[in-house]
């Protein structure tokens, strides 16, 4: 990857000789091995510690500390802390704590930390942070801004510094105030200027938002440290004119109190995109420090995570197994899996159907029945009570399902979760390895099961020549017992889930097919047979907007018309004939000079981009959401609603359409995108 090619001058510390053997794991007291070849204590020739010994030009050894214990002896961080880690039964360091900490406190460039998921990325942010909270002198300022992508994530990392704050002498803990900025939190919940507290935990929007106003600015005119957590996540596309603004903001507020001293900033995540590249880069100059626990070869999956591949003749059989898949395994006792399904009506679908599951006579064992209840939903519309509820309930449970969206593919720590169950492709495939991330955390092992129909297959390739997936079975559904339950003809919802739910499908597998280069036409076939077993109606046809039909799938009448009610007057696009290859560049001309359309398109065909910005300026977590690409009233009403807001993940789709689409059509061929976008 260039990423590692480039960063040569900097810290780049491989992970091999911290990949303990499971002999030096069970040697190990606590959840996680400790590294005995790196020791503050030990010499300083790096090249026995370092599997890629070309790559290291900074000493490495002196900046790796092998416990808790020993952070305290060589007064790095201050012994109060360590102690309340230790109470708080954090009593050893993840490798990850062991090599960042150190250069976190040294650094005076840019950090940008690499390691898997459920690896304790987390606290070794933390302690540094609370550490800079303890010694501060003067009056209370905000001396350290934590970003993170979601609501539920901002919320996880105060609890984290919580876990420890609560063990800390009072006069000490005082001076760790945490605030929370994000969207559907109320405004008595917000940190009070007058009165900052030590250490800001946000997301991207509402920051950006508030800090606009210069007292909000103002109390970060002292930041000593700035993380963002989910780096390359925040860095997309997505979030790229909220972060700019708030790099402005944090540093005019830093010249404005003429503070010389420049914040620290760190980046963590489990993926490296590209766009982390050119950030640190830009930030931090050429010369940042890379902290990298994964070695070079080795993928960036957990691999403590047992991955399955299934694939499924058609949509409606990934969604049938998948559901089959989990009623069978409810009789497990200890079966707490995570589902993540496309789109946020894709979810509350599923999740209503798992729960009619069990209440259905096909599935009467007691466990099963119970499982009703426990079986959960998280999507970016839900309200943020509700979203709450959903996390409290799933994170107390031993036995249950978290039916959801990209909401909690990342950073979400719920213990002992033993599956993770995905259907159908991810658009990031970035996402594919935090969602398998779910489980096998904090040194446990796991199980994730991905359901492919078979036109999805590119997908798959995708994952293992890119992301150096490596799926221990491929299973053919067909030849499974336990996929085969015919749910989807058992159990009826309402027609208005299974509309909305059809509707927002379409839209995902529309952008599948231009990312993947899937074919289209086969897309909208598997989900009418789809739809029509839902509403179980053969002759049953999806509705779709003319915007839809014309500008996204390029449907003539003729070949929209099997599939779909057409709208009155419906022509199709002017062209001469839809299979004729060789007008791809006439094709290629309508699509750029129609560009500014994208954004129409993309947000239901309803505004510009600006009023679309404008609009969706509340953004914490833009998600997915498919749902709205031809629905103009629904994304109306829903605009309404903060939730609403809060869920689209609108540039990030923007981006991915545009880059597929240009794609389909022969132009801009991935030459400014690594594979690793894809
Ligand atoms: N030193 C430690 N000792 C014991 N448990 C730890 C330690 N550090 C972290 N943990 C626990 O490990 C779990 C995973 O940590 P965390 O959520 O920070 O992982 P992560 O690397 O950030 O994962 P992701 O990439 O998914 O965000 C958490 O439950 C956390 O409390």
């Amino acid at each position: 990857m260039s990423f590692i090619k480039r960063n040569i001058l900097g810290l780049v510390i491989r992970s091999k000789n911290e990949l303990v053997s499971s002999k030096a794991f069970k040697r190990n007291i606590g959840l996680f091995p400790i590294s005995r070849t790196y020791s503050t204590e030990g010499s300083s020739t790096e090249a026995s510690t370092v599997s890629d010994a070309e790559t290291v030009t900074t000493p490495v050894n002196s900046r790796i500390v092998s416990d808790m214990k020993s952070l305290k002896k060589n007064n790095l961080i201050s012994a109060d802390i360590v102690d309340s880690m230790i109470k708080a039964k954090f009593e050893h360091l993840t490798p990850v704590q062991q090599k960042s900490i150190i250069p976190i406190l040294e650094s005076e460039k840019g950090l940008v930390v690499r390691a898997k998921t459920g690896t304790g990325k987390t606290l070794a942010f933390v302690i540094p942070t609370l550490d800079a909270a303890i010694k501060r002198q003067g009056p209370p300022k905000t001396t350290s801004l934590i970003v993170a992508p979601t609501r539920d994530l901002a919320q996880q990392i105060v609890m984290e510094y919580k876990k420890v704050i609560q063990f800390l002498p009072r006069s000490l803990a005082k001076k760790c105030d945490i605030g929370i900025i994000m969207g559907g939190n109320s405004t008595k919940k917000r940190p009070d200027p007058r009165n900052p507290p030590a250490i800001i935990v946000a997301t991207p929007g509402r920051l950006a938002d508030q800090i606009r106003s210069p007292s909000v600015s103002h109390m970060f005119s002292e930041l000593e440290y700035r993380v963002y957590d989910e780096a390359d996540r925040i860095l997309d596309e997505g979030f790229r004119d909220e972060i700019d603004s708030i790099n402005d903001r944090l540093i005019q507020a830093r010249r404005h109190n003429k503070n010389e001293k420049p914040f620290k900033s760190v980046c963590y995540s489990a993926t490296i995109a590209n766009e982390l590249e050119d950030f640190a880069v830009s930030e931090f100059g050429a010369e940042y420090e890379f902290v990298d626990c994964v070695d070079k070869n080795e993928p960036e999956a957990h691999e403590n995570i047992h991955q399955e591949l299934v694939y499924t003749n058609d949509a409606q059989q990934s969604f049938n197994a998948a559901a089959s898949y989990i009623v069978n395994e409810m009789e497990r006792k200890n079966f707490k899996a995570i589902v993540f399904l496309p789109t946020v009506t894709g979810c509350d679908w599923f999740f209503k159907l798992l729960r009619e599951c069990s209440h259905s006579e096909l599935y009467d064992s007691r466990l099963t029945k119970k499982f009703g209840s426990r079986t959960l939903r998280l999507n970016g519309k839900m309200t943020q009570v509700a979203r709450d509820r959903s996390v409290r309930e799933f994170r107390s449970t031993s036995h249950g399902v978290l039916v959801a969206t990209d909401v909690a593919a990342r950073g979400m720590d719920f213990s002992d979760v033993t599956d993770v169950i995905q259907i159908a492709p991810s658009t990031d495939m970035a996402d594919y390895v935090h969602k398998i991330g779910r489980t096998a955390r904090a040194g446990r092992k796991g199980k994730a099961t991905l359901f492919l129909s078979k036109l999805e297959a590119p997908y798959s390739k995708k994952l293992i020549s890119s992301k150096k997936i490596n799926f221990a079975n491929k299973l053919n559904a067909e030849e499974v017992p336990e996929f085969s339950k015919d749910i989807l003809s058992t159990v009826k919802l309402p027609m208005e889930d299974v509309e909305e739910f059809a509707n927002a499908y379409l839209s995902f597998r529309a952008q599948c097919s231009a990312i993947y280069k899937i074919d289209k036409y086969a897309s909208i076939k598997e989900t009418l047979a789809l739809y029509r077993t839902l509403v179980d109606d053969p002759e049953a046809k999806l509705s779709a907007s003319e915007n839809f039909l014309k500008n996204i799938f390029q449907l003539s009448r003729d070949e929209a018309e099997p599939f779909f009610h057409l709208p009155s007057g419906y022509r199709g696009p002017q062209r001469k004939s839809f299979n004729n290859q060789n007008k791809s560049s006439a094709r290629r001309g309508r699509f750029d000079s129609n560009r500014g359309g994208n954004y129409q398109r993309l947000s239901g065909g309803y505004g510009s981009r600006d009023s679309y910005k404008k609009r969706n300026n509340d953004d914490e977590y833009r998600t997915r959401n498919y749902d709205d690409f031809n629905q103009r009233d629904s994304f109306k009403r829903r605009s309404n609603n903060d939730d609403f807001r809060g869920s689209n993940k609108y540039n990030s789709d923007r981006k991915n359409y545009n880059k597929g689409t240009r794609d389909n059509f022969g132009s801009r061929r991935r030459n400014d995108h690594s594979d690793e976008d894809w």
